[in-house]
């Protein structure tokens, strides 16, 4: 995918800027259907630029949230700000710098891929030579071809692909995308994250997914939602950084699930379990202190020891300690 033609133009103005705003702001934003809290007091702040993965498992509140975002539902209680101004259901306009591709997204399916992206152009207050040129580009962006095919013939990914086509037509400075690639095969899927990549500096995304490789793939920021609440949010890197420090991986030459069974008995045990490679994962309170005991535990045993490491953590194992669930 080709992105330069639909890109939004940096602008003198954000240029200009030290410290543009934050291109999305939770300030304790709650949404409850009933008695059943979707979201609780969640924070958030995605920067500006970014491409940032809201990750949580079926329920976590990731539909919820994205449709606060977009204004199609109304929060509980607390604020968003996007691009520094507050989301009002009285001001439409913070609205028009914002793409949105819902988790499944509805269209008429008698009009064609160019009817539709011109209703969605029309609805943004474009229109004229510079929404054709605009229509043709994403159709283009997105592999979809401007004949006349009725969407109602389409295949899901193709719904998705226009849905993302629609999703760009107003050159967002903010594009918030609802699962994008779940209805995809996996050739698709990585059209769409690479695509992704190329809006990086230039757009903010904003994606949820439950597909962790793909937010491993392309995010610089990440966030945990679990149950409606925000149970981590940081860069790739300080979120790896941070667990991976406290997970120490013990290789043993054998014995390890007696092994384990005494590391778990120990003062600093948080948590001990089988790794990836066959090693034990211990998640310590004081990592030191776990560093020190640990061979003296090894010795007692009568077994060698092998390896003694500060673990390497996959997004997956980290979404692991934080909800206690493996991503499904
Ligand atoms: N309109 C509604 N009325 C009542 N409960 C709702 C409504 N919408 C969502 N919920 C509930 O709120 C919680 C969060 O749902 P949400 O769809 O936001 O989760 P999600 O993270 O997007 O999950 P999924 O990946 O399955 O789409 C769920 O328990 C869901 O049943």
């Amino acid at each position: 995918m080709e992105a330069q033609h639909i890109l939004p133009q940096p602008s003198q103005e954000s240029a200009d800027l030290a410290n543009p705003p934050a291109a999305v702001e939770c300030s304790a934003l709650s949404k409850a259907f009933g008695r059943h809290v979707a979201l609780d007091a969640i924070d958030l702040h995605v920067p500006p630029g970014s491409i940032f993965g809201l990750v949580g498992p079926n329920g976590a509140g990731k539909t919820t949230l994205l449709r606060i975002l977009t204004g199609l539902s109304r929060a509980s209680a607390g604020s968003v700000h996007l691009l520094g101004r507050e989301l009002r259901a009285d001001d439409p306009d913070v609205r028009r710098d914002i793409g949105y591709l819902p988790d499944v997204p509805a269209f008429y399916d008698r009009m064609t891929s160019t009817q539709a992206l011109r209703l969605a152009g029309r609805l943004s207050g474009l229109d004229g030579a510079g929404l054709s040129g605009r229509i043709r580009d994403t159709l283009q962006l997105v592999r979809l071809e401007a004949g006349k095919q009725r969407i109602g013939k389409y295949s899901r990914g193709m719904r998705q692909r226009l849905g993302v086509a629609q999703a760009l037509i107003n050159a967002p400075k903010l594009l918030l995308l609802d699962e994008p690639t779940s209805a995809l095969d996996p050739a698709g899927r990585k059209e769409l994250l690479d695509f992704l990549v190329t809006l990086r500096g230039r757009t903010t995304v904003f994606f949820s997914t439950h597909i962790l490789s793909d937010v491993e793939r392309v995010c610089d920021h990440v966030a945990v939602l679990d149950k409606g609440k925000v149970l981590s949010q940081s860069t790739m890197e300080e979120l790896r950084a941070r667990h991976g420090q406290q997970t120490i991986a013990v290789e043993v030459t054998d014995g390890a699930e007696q092994l384990a069974h005494r590391i778990a008995q120990a003062p600093w045990a948080l948590s001990v379990r089988p790794g990836p490679g066959g090693e034990i994962m211990v998640r310590a309170t004081d990592p030191v202190a776990a560093q020190r005991g640990i061979p003296s535990l090894v010795a007692s045993a009568g077994i060698g020891l092998v390896r003694l490491d500060s673990a390497e953590l996959s997004l997956e194992d980290v979404f692991l300690e934080l909800t206690g669930e493996p991503a499904q």
